[in-house]
C-alpha cells in the first residue's frame, strides 16, 4: 500500500485539495479531524491537557475551547511542544488504526493530510509527499478571511509556528500551486492523482494476488483444523 503525504501551511489549501481527492474516490486520512477527536471530553488526551493547561481553556460545556488553547500555544513554543507531546501520540495511534483498516479494505493508495508532516515524524511513514503551496501574502489574506476571529498578530503567530511554505516546497515530490483559482488547483490535483495512482502491476497485486493468497491460506488453515478435529 502506498502512503502519500499531503501537506502545506495553515490555510494554504490542503483541505480544498483533500476534499477533491475524496470526491475522486481516493482514501484520505485527515489529521486535523483526528486531532479534534482525540481531545473529546473524557479522552486520555483531554485529561492530560486539562491537567497541564488548567480549566481556563475549557468552554462552558466542559469541552476544550480551541480558540483559548490556540491563543496560549501559538504564542509560546514551550506550551506548543507540551500540547504536541500530549496529542501526537494519540493521533499516531488512530492514524495507524485507520491505515490498517484501509489496508484490509484493499485500498492501494492512502493519502495522509498532515499539516505538520515535515515538522514531525509522520513523514517517516509516507513514501512520497504532495505540498500545497501559496505565496506568503495569499496565505495570510486567506487565513484572515477564513478565521476572522483571529487578530492580525494571532494569524501571524500561527503561520510562524510552522516550517515556511518555501522550505516545504523544496521537500515536495509533487507541488500544487494554489495561488490561482480553485479550478486551476483542481486541474493540478487531478494531474498529481494520476501520477500517484497505482500502475497495472500494483492493481493486480492488490486486487488479485493478495486476496488469493489470503483465501488459499485460509482454506489450508480450515483443512488442517478439519483433519485435526
Ligand atoms: C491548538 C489547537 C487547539 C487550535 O485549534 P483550532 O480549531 O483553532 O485549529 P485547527 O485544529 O483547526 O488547526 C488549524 C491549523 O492550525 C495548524 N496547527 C494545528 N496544530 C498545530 C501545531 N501544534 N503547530 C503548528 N500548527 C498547528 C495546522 O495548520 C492546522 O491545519 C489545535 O490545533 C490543536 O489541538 N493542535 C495540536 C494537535 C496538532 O498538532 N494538530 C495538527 C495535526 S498533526
Ligand atoms: N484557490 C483558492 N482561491 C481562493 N480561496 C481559496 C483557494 N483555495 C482555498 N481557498 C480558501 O482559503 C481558505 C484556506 O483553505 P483550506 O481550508 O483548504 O486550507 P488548509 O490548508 O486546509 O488550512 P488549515 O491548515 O488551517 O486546515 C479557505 O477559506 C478556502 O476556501
Amino acid at each position: 500500500m502506498k502512503i502519500i503525504g499531503l501537506t502545506g501551511g495553515i490555510a494554504s489549501g490542503k483541505s480544498t485539495v483533500s476534499r477533491y481527492f475524496i470526491e475522486c474516490g481516493l482514501a484520505v486520512i485527515d489529521l486535523d479531524v483526528i486531532a479534534r477527536q482525540v481531545v473529546d471530553i473524557g479522552k486520555p488526551a483531554y485529561k492530560k491537557i486539562v491537567s497541564v493547561f488548567g480549566t481556563d481553556i475549557l468552554s462552558e460545556d466542559g469541552s476544550i475551547d480551541r480558540l483559548a488553547l490556540g491563543r496560549k500555544v501559538f504564542k509560546d513554543v514551550q506550551l506548543r511542544r507540551q500540547l504536541n507531546q500530549i496529542t501526537h501520540w494519540y493521533i499516531l495511534l488512530e492514524v495507524m488504526k485507520q491505515i490498517f483498516l484501509n489496508f484490509i479494505k484493499g485500498e492501494p493508495v492512502v493519502v495522509l493530510d498532515v499539516p505538520l508532516l515535515f515538522e514531525t515524524s509522520f513523514s517517516k511513514i509516507t513514501s512520497q509527499n504532495i505540498v500545497v503551496w501559496v505565496d506568503a501574502d495569499t496565505q495570510f489574506e486567506r487565513l484572515r478571511v477564513r478565521d476572522p476571529q483571529l487578530t492580525e498578530e494571532e494569524a501571524r503567530d500561527r503561520i510562524a509556528s510552522q516550517m515556511s511554505l518555501d522550505k516545504k516546497k523544496k521537500l515536495a515530490n509533487y507541488l500544487i500551486d494554489n495561488t490561482g483559482t480553485q479550478e486551476e488547483t483542481k486541474d493540478q490535483a487531478s494531474h498529481v492523482m494520476r501520477l500517484i495512482s497505482p500502475g497495472i502491476v500494483h492493481k493486480i497485486v492488490y486486487l488479485v494476488a493478495i486476496p488469493s493468497f489470503c483465501g488459499l491460506w485460509f482454506l489450508w488453515f480450515v483443512k488442517r483444523l478439519w483433519t485435526w478435529w
